[in-house]
């Protein structure tokens, strides 16, 4: 597999890369509320809320079919591969029509993926940052801090699953509004 990520040399590492980056960004967002027009997370968090939740919707729908693209590619690679082994076989069959053999069943097909399947993958990648990003300006602007969104994922898991001294809610607060 392919490591398409990195690490600036002589940089330090933090404890959980993705928990340092989506507390990065919140940040980030919220010192966006003092910023002006000219910022789009600005524009998002104080203008109409609809403008930010349809973004999310589409941004949602764009991370489906970027999911639904790289599928298209597996398939379409999986069926070449089919139709070329299919081919060999019949070539094979033709050329020792006196013998059956079981030589070569079973064996693993060869399934090569183009580079528009990698191709793919990372708009895949791209599409879900987008998702991410608009969900914390949403949750920004409902005053939902990354504790609280985490205490709500952290309740969902069982005892073994959970990190220790993982953010809880407190029972009141869970699932209030149902
Ligand atoms: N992470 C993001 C981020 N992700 C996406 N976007 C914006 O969200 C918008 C998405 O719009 P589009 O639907 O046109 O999407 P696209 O990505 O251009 O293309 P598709 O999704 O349609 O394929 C673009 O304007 C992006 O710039 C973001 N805008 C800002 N941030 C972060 O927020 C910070 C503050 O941004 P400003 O408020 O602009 O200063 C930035 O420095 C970034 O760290």
């Amino acid at each position: 597999m392919v490591n398409k990520t990195f690490i600036p040399e002589g940089e330090a590492v933090p404890a959980s890369q993705i928990g340092a980056t989506l507390e990065a960004l919140a940040a980030t967002i919220a010192a966006r509320r003092d910023a002006d027009e000219a910022s789009y997370t600005y524009r998002l968090l104080t203008g109409n809320v609809d403008d930010v939740l349809k973004k999310v919707m589409e941004e949602s729908g764009e991370v489906a079919l970027a999911a639904k693209d790289v599928e298209g590619w597996a398939t379409s690679s999986l069926a070449a591969a089919v139709a070329l082994e299919a081919a060999s076989a019949g070539a094979g069959d033709a050329a020792s029509d006196a013998e059956a053999t079981d030589e070569g069943a079973g064996a693993p097909l060869s399934v090569q993926l183009p580079p528009e399947y990698g191709e793919a993958v990372d708009h895949l990648r791209y599409e879900a940052a987008d998702v991410v990003y608009h969900l914390l300006v949403v949750l920004e602007r409902y005053g939902i801090t990354l504790d609280e969104f985490a205490a709500e994922l952290n309740n969902r898991m069982t005892e073994g699953e959970r990190p220790r001294g993982a953010v809880r809610l407190h029972d009141e607060f869970v699932r209030r509004g149902k």
